[in-house]
């Protein structure tokens, strides 16, 4: 993937996305221009509906674009499947969502591995760092369902920058927690992301948390605000 140091991470280029709903088809993202430069943090807030989800989704390749360009570190995404779009995300991509999605069966350790070993890489230091940060060092071989939701929610940043992503997209990260766990949360995730040289898109409700990231955006009737 071609890369240089004035490039952005990501670009979006007039991109609309709608939905049918009934007979009755719902603009939900109007023909929007956006640019994330690399190791950037940027906040997305904006009204429940408003399609934060849907401008993550499309920047995660979960969902595809009516129109407009989407380009990657350059590459242009548009004709990219699934192939593509998965080796992007395994190499390039940290996520972190609400409900943390973690793989019950497996412990906190297995858990972490398991993007690093579709890379082909193995436990290291980085993920002994990552543990020791976020004060899980003790709970490595605990299976998941033992956990508190606070726990796992750092179990699932530490799987999300494990293998140093130079993006993450986060939704509504701090959700499940309350003030002072959530404030905990962002700093860490805050110096982590910059330990690792990732930038952070993250949709959130909660001014405090948005108070964290160097950019805010604020998206309304399909069009982005800053
Ligand atoms: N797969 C889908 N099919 C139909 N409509 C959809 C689909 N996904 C999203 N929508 C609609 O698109 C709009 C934007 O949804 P989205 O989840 O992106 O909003 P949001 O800003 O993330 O909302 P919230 O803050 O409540 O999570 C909503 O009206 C939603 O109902």
């Amino acid at each position: 993937m071609p890369q240089s140091h004035q490039q952005s991470l990501v670009q979006l280029s007039q991109i609309s996305k709608g939905f049918n709903d009934g007979d009755q088809y719902h603009l939900v993202l109007d023909c929007l221009d956006l640019i994330i430069q690399q190791a950037e943090t940027v906040a997305l807030t904006g009204p429940s509906g408003s399609g934060k989800s849907t401008l993550l989704n499309i920047i995660g390749g979960f969902e595809y674009p009516d129109t407009g360009e989407l380009q990657l570190q350059g590459a242009d995404c548009r004709k990219w499947h699934d192939p593509q779009w998965s080796r992007f995300r395994r190499q390039h991509l940290g996520v972190v969502f609400q409900q943390f999605n973690l793989l019950t069966p497996l412990n906190v350790r297995d858990n972490i591995l398991f993007p690093l070993s579709l890379l082909g890489q193995k436990w290291n230091d980085w993920c002994d760092y990552l543990l020791q940060k976020l004060a899980i060092t003790e709970l490595a071989q605990r299976p998941i369902e033992q956990l508190s939701g606070g726990q796992q929610q750092r179990v699932a940043i530490a799987r999300a920058l494990a293998h140093r992503p130079a993006l993450l997209l986060a939704d509504e990260p701090t959700g499940n927690l309350d003030a002072e766990a959530a404030e905990e949360v962002m700093q860490l995730l805050c110096k982590l992301a910059a330990d690792a040289g990732t930038a952070i898109l993250m949709v959130t409700h909660s001014d405090s948390a948005a108070a964290h990231m160097q950019r805010r955006w604020h998206l309304q009737q399909g069009k982005v605000h800053e």
